[in-house]
């Protein structure tokens, strides 16, 4: 792709994912601006990834024809207000990887309408694994989306929401989502060394069965309820663990789980934006 020129401002837990897969993907890191208030996180970034570094915001933004802002968001007000001048003066195209914050939001804190791509990433974009989910305002132009869904298609696959709360759910899915696979492999490693396994062997199975099992989900043309069932034999030791999952309500409480993701991304939303 024709990289532009990236500015990531926060460059945190989120952003060095999307850096670090973009660098691997074969993207110039000369193109890529980190900013974060830390020094030794700049250090580490710049000596994984060879990007540029600065501790001013501005000066990452007077080079940037996308800025991705990775800052948590309750301290995204702040930011946004002290780069207002910079961000008019420059007029990129803005992505927001922040949880539960509207694009309306976002251009009342910069004073004036933007192009705002909101885009809800997940940490596997390290591997060029990731899931993204994006929304744009009617001020986002064909060229800037299609730069916008290009970058994110770098670290992984992409997928349009036509309304903004859409972002909730996909927040709610693949935002947040990773987290719920490895507390289940958590559990299920924990599980294996109460079965007497050592450490080391439950947790190589554990890690094995879930790249297994997805990569199984991803390539074959059954679904997923399928594949369990070729796995569950009856009368067999699968039903047995199977049984004991949905008389614990496992899918009600997955649905529950992630209800309070997405509720707490919309709650967001409207403390935020006071
Ligand atoms: N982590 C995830 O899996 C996902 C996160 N997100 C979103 O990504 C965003 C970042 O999350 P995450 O990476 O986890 O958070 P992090 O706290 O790891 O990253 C944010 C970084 O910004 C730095 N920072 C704070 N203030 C400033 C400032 N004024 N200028 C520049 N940098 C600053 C922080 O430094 P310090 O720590 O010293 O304050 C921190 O290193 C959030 O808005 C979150 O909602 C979206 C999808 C998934
Ligand atoms: O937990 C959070 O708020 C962020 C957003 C999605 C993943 N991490």
């Amino acid at each position: 792709m024709t990289t532009p020129n990236i500015a990531f401002i926060g460059a945190g837990n989120m952003a060095f994912s999307i850096i670090g897969g973009l660098v691997k993907q074969g993207v110039d890191p000369k193109k890529i601006w980190a900013t974060n208030i830390d020094q030794s996180s700049l250090d580490k970034l710049e000596q994984e990834f060879q990007v540029n570094t600065t501790q001013d915001n501005h000066q990452a933004i007077a080079q940037a024809d996308v800025v991705v802002l990775s800052v948590k968001p309750q301290i995204m007000k702040d930011v946004i207000t002290d780069l207002s001048e910079s961000l008019k003066a420059k007029n990129p195209l803005i992505i927001s990887i922040a949880a539960g914050i509207k694009a309306e939001t976002l251009q009342e804190w910069v004073g004036q309408p933007m192009a705002i791509v909101r885009c809800m990433p997940n940490t596997p974009a390290l591997l060029q694994c990731g899931a993204s989910g994006l929304y744009k305002t009617p001020e986002v132009s064909d060229a800037q989306a299609e730069a916008a869904e290009q970058l994110m298609n770098a670290v992984g696959i992409t997928l349009w929401v036509k309304d903004e709360d859409g972002i909730d759910a996909v927040t709610a899915v693949s935002g947040s989502g990773p987290a719920y696979y490895f507390l289940f492999m958590e559990a299920m490693q924990q599980a294996g060394e109460a079965l007497g396994l050592d450490s080391q062997t439950a947790k190589q199975l554990t890690l094995q069965t879930a790249l297994g099992a997805a990569k199984m989900a991803l390539e074959s043309s059954d679904e997923p309820s399928e594949l369990r069932r070729k796995v569950t034999s009856p009368g067999g030791t699968t039903e047995q663990a199977i049984n004991t999952f949905q008389q614990g309500n496992l899918e009600s409480l997955v649905k529950e789980a992630m209800k309070a993701a997405s509720d707490r991304s919309k709650e967001l939303s409207k403390i935020l934006a006071q």
